[in-house]
């Protein structure tokens, strides 16, 4: 993935709150404040435009105002402590607990199709192994009912060997007396994979007595399953009550800086696109974008809701009849809050829900009935390409059409395409998880994003402004001050 196209609200801060940095900017005056006490008003004095639900929820907890008048300018510290903020001292030696999500698509021959979700968990590991931690590796694997071998997390370890550059060891079990055994003879540098912890029950009853088992195994606590940060389970969850310290994994972080970060004070006009299949699944992301975005671009199956709404008719188009009402009143909080929300004017319908349909582009106001709308078409991928020429931070969630359908794929990846040129401009590209993100990979595009959620259902219900169980477990970074 590229690096990172702009200084996001984290790094930005770490960088001027350091006391070592070299930063020449004025000293920050620090003024904290609970998460709670982030309030719209101490927002708006300190330059956001109004209270950010996700801001003050989830990741708040003091906020530096530095500079003065115009200039002076406000930004939020992420506060939860990361494996980057432990010393060397704190690591050497030391059992870490690193619960991953390496719940990777595998074929049937057990190989895996998709090794995204691997790479992306590397730099915490390696890190750890460079400060002589002993690392004892976590995760799910899909939704097995008990001991299911299909399940095993055993096609994982020559990817992950190879990836860190040294055999990792791995265990038959998640808890118990074998498991224990080869903690006893991890050596320092070491990476133990334990079998998939869902092979218990417990795991997402977060049950505390298999929490504890799970902690026992280990001197401190790294999260960097982003993907399973929504669930309160005993290895994202339970566990950090018996772990100390409970801190971040690099992943986690990256995906909170971008998703958080970037999305709540993002560098302006700001787009959001919005697709996917239904209105109902995308309610809670595009009100919580209406919050902040310029400009919002909708695709996908949803749009006829919306054209419905209007009084056009949409043929056998997906249509949601009880969400009519709701796509009224979010076409109206756009114009009252001042955001450009375009609906494609053009969309191509085909005679029947298949790969080897017939096909053509219609206006949107003119789809006949019989047939259906499924994807977006050209005009309105010229019109949707305009509006984001001058954008300096767009996120993508849920594609524009029925792109597992070739036929209907490209509105879909020219919007991928167009974003990859932005993105190689120096727009901040954040690609909000699910099947936006396959889309993205289908075209080829995905190493030049400047940010792929590898967490679909986490990075929406963050973009919805929901509290994520496994990031508010962890520890804060500065203690708060009330
Ligand atoms: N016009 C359409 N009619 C029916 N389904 C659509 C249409 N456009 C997109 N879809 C479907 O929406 C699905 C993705 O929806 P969703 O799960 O909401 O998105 P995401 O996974 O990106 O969050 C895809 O399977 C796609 O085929
Ligand atoms: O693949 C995952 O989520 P996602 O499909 O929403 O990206 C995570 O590993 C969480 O898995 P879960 O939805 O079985 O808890």
């Amino acid at each position: 993935m590229a690096s990172a196209a702009a200084p996001t609200t984290l790094s930005l801060l770490k960088t001027t709150s350091s006391s070592s940095s070299s930063s020449t900017r004025a000293r920050p005056s620090l003024l904290p404040v609970s998460s709670a006490g982030l309030r719209s008003t101490s927002l708006r004095r300190l330059g956001f435009a109004a209270a950010d639900p996700i801001l003050t929820r989830h990741v708040a907890s003091k906020i530096q105002s530095f500079g003065s008048g115009k200039a002076s300018r406000a930004v939020v510290l992420m506060a939860k402590k990361s494996v980057g903020d432990l010393t060397a001292a704190d690591l050497k030696g030391k059992k870490v607990f690193v619960r991953a999500d390496l719940n990777v698509p595998l074929d049937d021959n057990q190989n895996i199709t998709d090794d995204t979700r691997v790479r992306a968990a590397i730099p915490t590991i390696k890190h750890l192994i460079q400060k002589g931690a002993k690392v004892i590796l976590s995760s799910h694997l899909g939704r097995p009912k008990g001991v299911t071998p299909k399940f095993s997390l055993a096609p994982l370890v020559p990817r992950l060997s190879e990836l860190l550059g040294i055999q990792v060891v791995k265990a038959d079990d998640c808890i118990g007396p074998e498991v224990e055994k080869l903690v006893a003879s991890l050596p320092e540098g070491g990476v133990l994979l334990l079998e998939n912890v869902r092979f218990y029950k417990e795991e997402e009853k977060n049950e505390p007595e298999f929490a504890k088992k799970l902690a026992s195994l280990a001197d401190l606590y790294v999260n960097d399953a982003f993907g399973t940060a929504h669930r309160a389970h005993a290895s994202t969850e339970g566990v950090t009550k018996f772990l100390k310290p409970s801190v971040a994994g690099f992943l986690l972080q990256k995906e909170l800086d971008y998703l958080v970060g970037a999305v709540s004070n993002p560098k302006r006009p700001f787009a959001a696109i919005v697709g996917g299949s239904k209105v109902s699944s995308k309610i809670g992301v595009i009100e919580s974008l209406l919050e902040k975005c310029d400009i919002l671009l909708l695709g996908g199956g949803m749009i006829f809701t919306f054209y419905k709404a209007q009084g056009l008719s949409v043929g056998s188009s997906l249509v949601e009849e009880d969400k009519l009402g709701l796509a009224t009143s979010l076409l109206e909080k756009a114009k009252s809050k001042g955001v450009s929300l375009l609906l494609p004017s053009d969309v191509v319908i085909a005679d029947k829900f298949s790969p080897d349909a017939n096909s053509k582009v219609v206006p949107s106001s003119a789809i006949p009935d019989g047939w259906m709308g499924l994807d977006i078409g050209p005009e309105s991928v010229k019109t949707f390409s305009g509006a984001l020429e001058t954008t300096k931070t767009v996120i993508w969630n849920g594609p524009m059409g029925v792109f597992e359908f070739d036929k209907f794929a490209v509105g879909t990846e020219a919007i991928a395409k167009k974003l990859a040129q932005l993105s190689g401009k120096g727009v901040t590209t954040i690609i909000g998880g699910g099947d936006s993100v396959a889309a993205v990979e289908k075209v080829g595009v995905a190493d030049v994003m400047s940010h792929i959620s590898t967490g679909g259902g986490a990075s929406l219900e963050l973009l919805e402004g929901k509290e994520l169980p496994g990031v508010l477990a962890l520890d804060e970074a500065i203690p708060v001050a009330v």
